[in-house]
């Protein structure tokens, strides 16, 4: 707030300046040129180096350049502190967008394309950004000048007051059907630029895919037919802002022939100098330029209004409500507990009723024909969803009661494909645990034998690696995934089809690897793997009965009925195999 004050001062400060400047030159015609006498509030300055013409004029033309120069220093220091002001706001709002971004439920992101997020955190955070700076630089203090201008031209004669207030609604009248029709305009570019954004990205994130099958030209066809979109909007809104311009133009000009016919006349009848005439029309262009510019802003405000709708869209979006369990152990035992759980990602259920126990230590490999929601089950352990019903409890505490700190630090994930962030492998081992000391991280690195693979690269562990980790093999992503696991020390470790798509000498590695991180810790994987099967204490068979349902042929009825294991397939219980 005083860094707004303080910028009000200074247009202030300019204002002042700029009102002042029309004197010199009216005191030169009337005084110098000999025109008339009228009153000049700068009068006495004129005469301060003589009153000869040329002292005079010397002293005028030295005002001018004078208050030039104030009024551009105002201006500048002005503009920083008002810019800046715009600068920071938006960065505020964008740091706010990307946090609450960051924590909406998954449920969220599985429905919204990366690319249309991004474009919405980086396009549209951009566009409420010349909104702001739009605001604090050109609209406040073109406020300040329209009113200190109109104010001004009503000291300086009513009549001359009331042309240019005259002026105000004709030029806004004419602005505000084409704002209307601007914004919507707006509204529709944004909305496709986001397809756009989405298209891309999807399209660059599989681009081995796209090179694969050279289906170049097919996403030539989406994105030109989604640019298409963007264009069609895009002419509309440079349309719509082409035919502000004549309007404006007519506008000014029967304000400023107004003034001129009524100031001419006056001046003929003696009623005001020739000087106060031009002081009048200097005064009325400072008033109405403002007011031109400003509508010029029309296209940023719309933009920057659909740009708004569109973070808020995203603001308004609820986040998980946080858990209320409280005095939680710092670690847990390990015991996980599915009952009755129902999850639906949409209408049809991923899980129906699933009963199954996890004893502290156990190993339980989840297995069952593909979709039938084995990864849906880890996924629920560690918290990513909420069962649409029943509960997942964790040493008898539901995951929705527990607050999400607490449960990350009781489950580790090692996923079927490792994401790696760009950064040292280093730093991407620590991503689960950021306070490790470079010893910790050694370690997990030795344990999960990355360190075998890095010690030939050219930094080892500090050794950068691409934009998403690119530089890896599978098998090394997934051993860097273990060392992270290995490194975040939880008592529960989930893993999902964690060699899935290794050749058999990565897995053998990968497999060595994982048999450091269950030990002693509570493990639920899901795997084909008889690899990794084999290191299973206990094996529980999902059926499509008990997960998501199949499409039937019609007059075959569903099966349904509560789930444990397949009763038709024992459960497998094997003997626990040491680390
Ligand atoms: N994020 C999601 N959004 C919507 N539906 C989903 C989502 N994830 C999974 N599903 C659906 O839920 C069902 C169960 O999927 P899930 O991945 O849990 O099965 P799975 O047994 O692990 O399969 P696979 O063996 O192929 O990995 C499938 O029908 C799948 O289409």
């Amino acid at each position: 707030m005083r860094i707004l004050s303080l910028g009000f001062g200074l247009r202030i400060c300019e204002m002042t300046a700029d009102l002042a400047t029309p004197w010199p030159v009216a005191a030169v015609i009337d005084r110098v040129l000999g025109m008339s006498s009228s009153h000049n509030p700068l009068s006495s300055l004129l005469d301060l180096f003589g009153t000869g013409k040329t002292a005079m004029l010397t002293t005028a033309a030295a005002s001018v350049v004078l208050l030039a120069v104030v009024s551009g220093a105002f201006d500048y220091a002005g503009d920083r502190v008002m810019n800046g002001t715009g600068e920071r706001i938006s960065v505020a709002i964008r740091a706010d967008a990307y946090a609450h971004l960051q924590r909406l439920p998954m449920s969220y992101h599985d429905r919204q394309a990366v690319g249309e997020s991004t474009s919405r955190i980086i396009t549209d955070c951009g566009r409420i950004k010349d909104s702001l700076v739009a605001l604090f630089s050109t609209l406040f203090p073109g406020l300040l000048s329209i009113a200190s201008f109109a104010v001004a031209l009503l000291l300086l004669d009513w009549r001359f007051g009331l042309i240019g207030l005259g002026c105000i609604p004709l030029v806004l009248v004419t602005g505000a059907r084409i704002r209307r029709l601007g914004h919507r305009a707006a509204r529709r570019q944004r909305e496709a630029e986001g397809r756009l954004a989405g298209l891309v990205t999807e399209s660059l994130r599989g681009i081995r895919t796209v090179h694969s099958f050279g289906r170049q030209d097919l996403h030539d066809q989406h994105f030109a037919a989604e640019s298409d979109g963007t264009l069609r909007a895009g002419l509309d809104a440079t349309d719509i802002q082409a035919r502000r311009v004549p309007l404006l133009e007519v506008a000014t000009a029967v304000g400023t022939a107004s003034l001129l016919w009524v100031g001419g006349t006056g001046v003929t009848h003696g009623w005001w100098s020739v000087g106060h005439l031009v002081v009048a029309l200097s005064y009325l262009a400072g008033m109405i330029n403002p007011i031109r510019s400003l509508s010029k802003l029309s296209v940023t405000f719309s933009q920057g209004q659909a740009s708004a709708e569109r973070i808020i869209s995203i603001l308004d979006e609820p986040r998980p409500s946080g858990g209320s369990c409280k005095n939680l152990p710092v670690r847990a035992l390990g015991r996980i507990e599915f009952s009755g759980v129902t999850m639906a990602y949409g209408r049809r259920p991923a899980l129906r009723r699933l009963d199954l126990t996890v004893e502290p230590g156990e190993r339980v490999a989840l297995t069952g024909p593909n979709g039938v929601g084995k990864s849906t089950a880890l996924a629920l352990i560690a918290g990513l969803y909420r069962p649409t019903r029943g509960a997942v409890r964790i040493d008898g505490h539901a995951t929705s009661e527990l607050p999400e700190r607490w449960l990350h630090r009781q489950v580790a994930v090692v996923l079927q494909d490792t994401f790696l962030f760009s950064g040292t492998l280093a730093d991407n081992i620590r991503y689960s645990r950021p306070d490790a000391s470079p010893r910790e991280v050694a370690e997990a690195a030795e344990a999960a034998l990355v360190t075998d693979f890095a010690q030939a690269l050219p930094d080892g562990l500090q050794t950068r690696l691409g934009d998403g980790g690119t530089g890896l093999s599978g098998g090394q992503r997934q051993r860097v995934g273990i060392a992270r696991a290995l490194l975040a020390d939880a008592p529960i470790v989930l893993l999902d089809e964690p060699t899935s798509g290794l050749d058999v000498e990565a897995e053998r590695l990968v497999v060595a690897a994982l048999r450091r991180l269950v030990t002693d810790r509570t493990v639920v994987m899901t795997t084909h793997r008889p690899a990794l099967l084999r290191m299973a204490t206990r094996e529980v068979r999902l059926t499509p009965t008990d997960g998501a349902r199949r499409k039937t042929p019609p007059g075959v009825p569903l099966g349904g009925g509560p789930l444990l294991a397949d009763p038709r397939d024992p459960v497998n219980v094997r003997p626990a195999e040491g680390g």
